[in-house]
């Protein structure tokens, strides 16, 4: 090997090794807790001038230093950061997004708070701790990275520490002390980034942005390492490096040499766009920001405070004047993310980038530099920008299709320091580019006055999108994203028109504030900018345009005195708060959201499958709920004749006729009421408890099924078919709606599966399964827990391809065809988790599916609400709270009003008491008199019995028997 080979290697090993140590760190941090720690390049820093306070100021010998830094200062902080921050966080429920922000929060008070004491200035007399020879980090990176694998591979606490990560809950359950799993996790990942800072210190500025930022470039070493293998972080990592190293050889003419540069200088930063935008993406089962966009409600007059306030430096005169300038340029920009994650309920930690794009192609376009384009004078420059830059938001948009929460996080934070390495650092940004402001608004109160205009067109924008029929759409995929594919939502176009529409307004801020500067200034977009932004919208209420516009000022505000990084320690601390404040906006999403779900066996590794397998809760006895333990409990006699008893469409009523008065436990039953009804609309007695504050499938610990008010006697065997047992026992109303004769047995059927079959990995779930759903008919599918009924189910709605098979919709193939596509054709669905929108109210839920359905018909919704019993005060309040009855209405009533002609029911029945069982029964049968094909996945036999036309019964992946259910289930009698 030549020398120079020889030096150039051992220079990249020495760089490779700094990026294993924080590739060790992020994993370990990530496999303890499973929060990917963002604030680890923050950590670094902060060790890294603790250090060098130590040494320099303090006189300490640098041994001495480097021992109580790396220690006791790096894993100090970890263990602050666990038991202060993400423990609480944890308890409360774990939920990734607040996590996200929590670390983006501690991230931005580091930086802030180093910024405050140290001031911002790069310093260059970082104390080396171990020579620059590149042997001694080598032999730490390996030493440490072998006694994690094997701790993590064969002790005991390795197993606790992946129960831990696979479900915390699940985990302390199972009697693992999650919170030392967790402690240990956080003083490990801090002392590497400890480690990694006080080594790469003497060899980079030391400043509080430049570092944490370097730091965090080469998290793409984790994330290659899909946040698991340690071997395969080290690995990337010191390839990364040499590679890195060796490329500063090559010098290629022409035009090949600057991107070569580029490349050479930034690999990790390529290395990251790869890792995040190309690899599939990390963490996957995480949740989308729901928490992170809550409803803020605006309290009266404050849009009048707001205006007074944005005028108020109209009286302003000098540098208070000029800093004011910035605040409505800012302003804009957080409404991009008032949009994009507010309302849409996408992580996007790449929006400065799009900001410094929309400045930097007006300062082009101002100049006459933009290839292709003339001189422009300066608003139509700006203009230009805008239409430029917002395509350009499909580049953080089209990941936001395949991914969520972690991945996302990751994949706009790659494309915000691609953006900014790549676009921003190149010598025609870089050097001095001026940008003049517009003819006539030379004059600081003067463009003051011209972007208060610029900021009301934004506002109008911003409200545009947050309201109406788009509106809606969008705060329907941010509250639940499966929800709104089945309402019919085209999720995939909404959420590149939030992007691209985010990207344009953040250009047009990102333009304003150039000017404001009269400087394209690349310090002003980095990526550091873009989680302090997204910081402060999520902290301020990021559904709330007033919040963006008090973000801005407050940003502008804390930091226009001496010291700079005020505004980001604040923000911070503020972030790091946010998810733990009683009572707050988080408080009624969690409960909406979180009570209703234990993690579906999809999102669990095999270890977390075992454990909800083993602390599944037990069967409630307070309900009879003849289940299935095996197709051997079922005696077929084949197939007889159908039965359809067709009934008249009509509302959910009380008894008398009248419309239910809405008696939900949210609004309490009205005193004087008539003694228990179990046919009113809720059939909640009066004086029973709540219906239910549980889930359908409950939090490990709780009670499976809520309070009932009754148990529900098994009916004799004589009674539950061929004659139904469940009839409408009300007289029908008079002026019920006529309804059309149910269509005759021998109609073809709606919806068709042929041969389907589904593998997960070798093991076949679903195994040549044929099935028909007539118009008019009520089909049940049943069988023992893994047969297969879910996985049939998902295939006929859409959210599981089959690896073979056909399905079929009115003569159609709709195999290929997505969730939200099928919806809007005519096949609507519910869930057997709940999928609602908890910041909408009942009626906006019930809006989004007559406004995405099939067919749009204005009187869908106000129909939907009174044959579900929702038409009364219930209809204003938001979902977020009520009980999990109302809900299963809510969602029933949504898939009704887009009129479908097939509705899918997956354990309708779970979490509904007796009363609620029974007048659910009355609206299915209707609905099929009505003609509507109907499909119901259930366990509860007697619900089967009494509604179905024919069952389905399923096992190992197969239906073994179909018929009536009068002859089908009449083998389950014995069943336990
Ligand atoms: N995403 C997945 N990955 C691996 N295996 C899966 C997945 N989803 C389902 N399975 C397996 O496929 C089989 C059928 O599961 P499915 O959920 O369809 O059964 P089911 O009849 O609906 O059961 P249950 O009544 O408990 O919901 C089970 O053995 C299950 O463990």
């Amino acid at each position: 090997m030549s020398s120079l080979t020889y030096d150039l290697t051992l220079a990249g090993l020495s760089v490779g090794a700094a990026a294993a140590l924080t590739g060790i760190g992020l994993i370990v941090t990530y496999r303890a807790t499973g929060v990917l720690n963002l604030a680890h390049g923050a950590i670094a820093m902060v060790c890294a001038y603790a250090l060098r306070g130590l040494v320099v100021d303090g006189g300490w010998p640098v041994w001495a230093a480097a021992t109580v830094t790396l220690l006791v200062v790096a894993p100090g902080i970890g263990v602050v950061l666990e038991r202060f921050v993400f423990r609480p966080l944890s308890v409360l429920g774990g939920d990734p997004a607040q996590t996200l922000v929590a670390s983006i929060g501690v991230f931005v008070l580091l930086v802030g708070g180093a910024a405050l004491l140290w001031g911002p200035g790069a310093r260059d007399d970082a104390p080396e701790v171990v020579p620059a020879e590149p042997w001694g980090q080598l032999a730490v990176v390996v030493v440490l990275a072998a006694g994690v694998a094997a701790t993590v591979r064969w002790t005991r606490f390795g197993r606790e520490l992946r129960a831990v990560v696979d479900d915390r809950r699940l985990a302390v359950l199972a009697g693992i002390d999650a919170d030392r799993v967790a402690t240990a996790g956080w003083a490990f990942g801090a002392f590497t980034a400890g480690l990694t800072g006080v080594l790469l210190a003497p060899y980079v500025r030391l400043d509080p942005y430049g570092l944490p930022l370097l730091v965090m470039e080469v998290v793409a070493v984790a994330v290659a390492a899909r946040m698991r293998s340690l071997t395969v972080a080290v690995v990337v990592a010191l390839g990364l490096g040499v590679a890195q190293s060796q490329l500063t050889r090559l010098h290629p003419s022409g035009w090949g040499e600057p991107l070569l540069q580029a490349v050479g200088a930034n690999l990790f930063v390529v290395a990251l766009l790869v890792a995040a935008l190309v690899l599939p993406g990390v963490g996957t089962r995480d949740a989308l920001p729901r928490t992170a966009s809550a409803r803020v409600p605006t309290p009266p007059g404050a849009w009048i405070v707001a205006g007074v306030l944005f005028l108020l430096p109209l009286g302003f005169a000098g540098r208070d004047l000029h800093t004011s300038v910035q605040v409505p340029a800012l302003a804009v920009v957080l409404l991009s993310l008032v949009v994009v994650t507010g309302r849409g309920g996408q992580i996007s930690l790449g929006q400065a980038a799009y900001a410094g794009l929309g400045a930097l192609f007006t300062a082009l376009l101002a100049a006459g530099r933009f290839p292709g384009l003339p001189r422009l004078p300066e608003l139509p420059a700006l203009a230009v920008a805008v239409v430029l830059v917002a395509p350009l938001g499909l580049l953080t948009g089209w990941p936001t299709i395949s991914r969520r929460g972690l991945a996302l996080a990751l994949a706009t934070f790659a494309v915000g320091v691609g953006v900014s390495r790549f676009v921003f650092a190149q010598p025609y940004a870089t050097s001095g580019l001026t940008l003049g402001r517009p003819a006539g608004f030379d004059g600081d109160r003067a463009y003051y006055l011209l972007e208060l205009a610029l900021l009301g067109v934004a506002l109008l924008a911003a409200h545009a999108l947050r309201r109406g029929r788009t509106g809606r759409a969008l705060a329907a995929m941010r509250d639940d994203e499966p929800g709104a594919r089945a309402a019919g939502v085209r999720v995939p176009s909404l959420k590149l028109l939030a992007f691209v529409s985010g990207a344009a307004l953040a250009a047009l801020g990102g333009g304003m504030l150039g000017m404001g500067l009269r400087a394209f200034d690349p310090g002003a977009y980095d990526p550091v900018r873009g989680l302090l932004w997204f910081a402060a919208v999520v902290v301020l209420g990021a559904d709330s345009t007033l919040g963006a516009l008090a973000a801005a000022a407050l940003l502008v505000g804390l930091d226009a005195g001496a010291r700079g990084g005020v505004a980001a320690a604040v923000i911070g601390l503020l972030a790091v708060l946010v998810g733990r404040f009683p009572g707050g906006p988080y408080d009624a999403l969690r409960t909406a959201t979180n009570r209703l779900r234990l993690p579906h066996r999809a999102h669990l590794t095999p270890l977390g499958r075992h454990l909800r397998t083993r602390l599944r809760p037990p069967p409630d006895h307070t309900r009879p709920r003849p289940g299935l333990t095996g197709a051997t409990a079922l005696t077929v006699r084949g197939p007889g004749p159908s039965i359809v008893t067709p009934e008249p469409l009509r509302p959910w009523r009380r008894p008398g006729g009248a419309p239910s008065a809405d008696t939900d436990s949210a609004q309490g039953v009205p005193n004087g009421a008539p003694p228990a009804d179990t046919d009113s609309a809720l059939g909640v007695p009066n004086g029973a408890p709540p219906a239910d504050t549980d889930s359908a499938t409950p939090a490990p610990g709780t009670a499976p099924h809520p309070a009932r008010p009754a148990a529900r006697p098994e009916p004799p065997r004589e009674h539950r078919a061929p004659t139904p047992d469940i009839r409408p026992r009300t007289t029908p109303a008079p002026d019920r709606p006529s309804s059309p004769q149910p269509r005759p047995t021998t109609a073809p059927p709606l919806l068709t599966a042929r041969g389907i079959r589904v593998a997960y990995g070798g093991f076949t779930a679903l195994d040549g399964v044929d099935l028909d759903l007539p118009p008019g008919r009520v089909t049940a599918v049943v069988g023992p827990n893994g047969a297969g009924k879910s996985t049939l189910f998902h295939c006929l709605a859409g959210t599981v391809r089959p690896a073979r098979g056909r399905i079929g919709y009115d003569g159609r193939d709709i195999t290929r065809l997505a969730a939200h596509a099928r919806t809007r054709l005519g096949v609507a669905r519910t869930f057997q988790q709940l999928a609602v929108f908890p910041t909408l109210t009942v009626t906006e839920n019930v809006r989004v599916g007559a406004e995405q359905g099939r067919i749009v018909d204005p009187g869908a919704v106000e129909r939907s609400l009174r044959l579900l019993g929702l038409d009364g005060p219930v209809r204003v309040l938001p979902a977020a709270g009520l009980p999990t009855g109302t809900l299963r209405r809510v969602e029933l009533a949504r898939a009704l009003a887009g009129g479908p002609r097939v509705l899918l029911l997956d354990e309708p029945a779970a979490g509904l008491d007796t009363a609620e069982v029974a007048a659910l029964a009355r609206v299915l049968k209707a609905l099929a008199a009505d003609g509507t094909a109907l499909l119901v996945v259930e366990h509860d036999l007697d619900l089967v019995a009494g509604l179905a036309d024919v069952v389905h019964v399923m096992a190992a992946g197969r239906i073994v028997a179909s018929g009536p259910p009068g002859r089908v289930l009449d083998g389950h009698e014995g069943a336990p």
